[in-house]
């Protein structure tokens, strides 16, 4: 389980529990916050409160192991090397990702340069669930995809949460939000959450 308890960041104060194989869907309108609150809990930026998996606190552990197991996923995700395959440690393994989200197999050696904003958003997906991290952190993942790659990316999704995965989704789009979510966190100007049942 994840525990937010008094997470403080800019304008932002937020406490709440995550269980395992749970989903969150995390909405308000555009610059409430919710960037700055999941990047918060990924610990990518300063932040003030508690935060912790499975009662360990965060501040036990190496910032980049914490993101590992609590991965942040931006609506952009960045790119540091030429080719697509070159973002992955064991490129071979993460295929089957990529064939579920309609990719093309052989788009490994292909550069990040040519991908469109849509492949670029679904590789960056594989890239994360490749870490099999505890919990997903994801910042509008289909804002950029078609209804039948955003089916493919919402049915991946559910079978990691079926697994155990935790995930808090940001959406915009409301039906998206009553789709995939258990629960619903808006956020208000204020900088805290209101919760709800979809
Ligand atoms: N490092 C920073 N310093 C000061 N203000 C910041 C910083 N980072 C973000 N903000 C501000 O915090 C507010 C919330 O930004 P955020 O990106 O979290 O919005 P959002 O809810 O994710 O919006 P959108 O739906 O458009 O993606 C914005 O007004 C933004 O300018």
């Amino acid at each position: 389980m994840l525990t937010v308890s008094g997470l403080k960041r800019l304008h932002i104060s937020v406490s709440f529990d995550l269980q395992d194989g749970e989903c969150v869907a995390l909405q308000g309108p555009s610059g409430v916050g919710k960037t700055v609150l999941l990047r918060a809990i990924a610990d990518l930026d300063p932040n003030e409160g508690t935060v912790r998996l499975d009662g360990a606190l965060r501040e036990q552990m190496p910032a980049p192991a914490w993101r590992k197991r609590v991965t942040y996923l931006a609506t952009e995700p960045g790119w540091w090397s030429e080719t697509v395959q070159e973002h992955f440690t064991a490129w071979n393994d993460a295929l089957s990702l990529v064939k579920c989200l309609g990719l093309p197999e052989d788009c490994g050696p292909w550069a990040v340069q040519r991908l469109s904003t849509g492949e670029r958003q679904r590789l960056g997906l594989v890239r994360a669930l490749m870490l099999r991290s505890r919990v997903l952190l994801l910042d509008e993942p289909t804002s950029a995809l078609d209804t039948a790659s955003t089916a493919a990316v919402e049915s991946l999704i559910a079978a990691r949460i079926a697994d155990g995965t935790s995930v808090v989704w940001s959406t915009h789009d409301d039906a998206q939000a009553r789709r995939v979510s258990s629960r619903i966190f808006a956020m208000r100007p204020g900088g805290h959450i209101e919760e709800s049942r979809p």
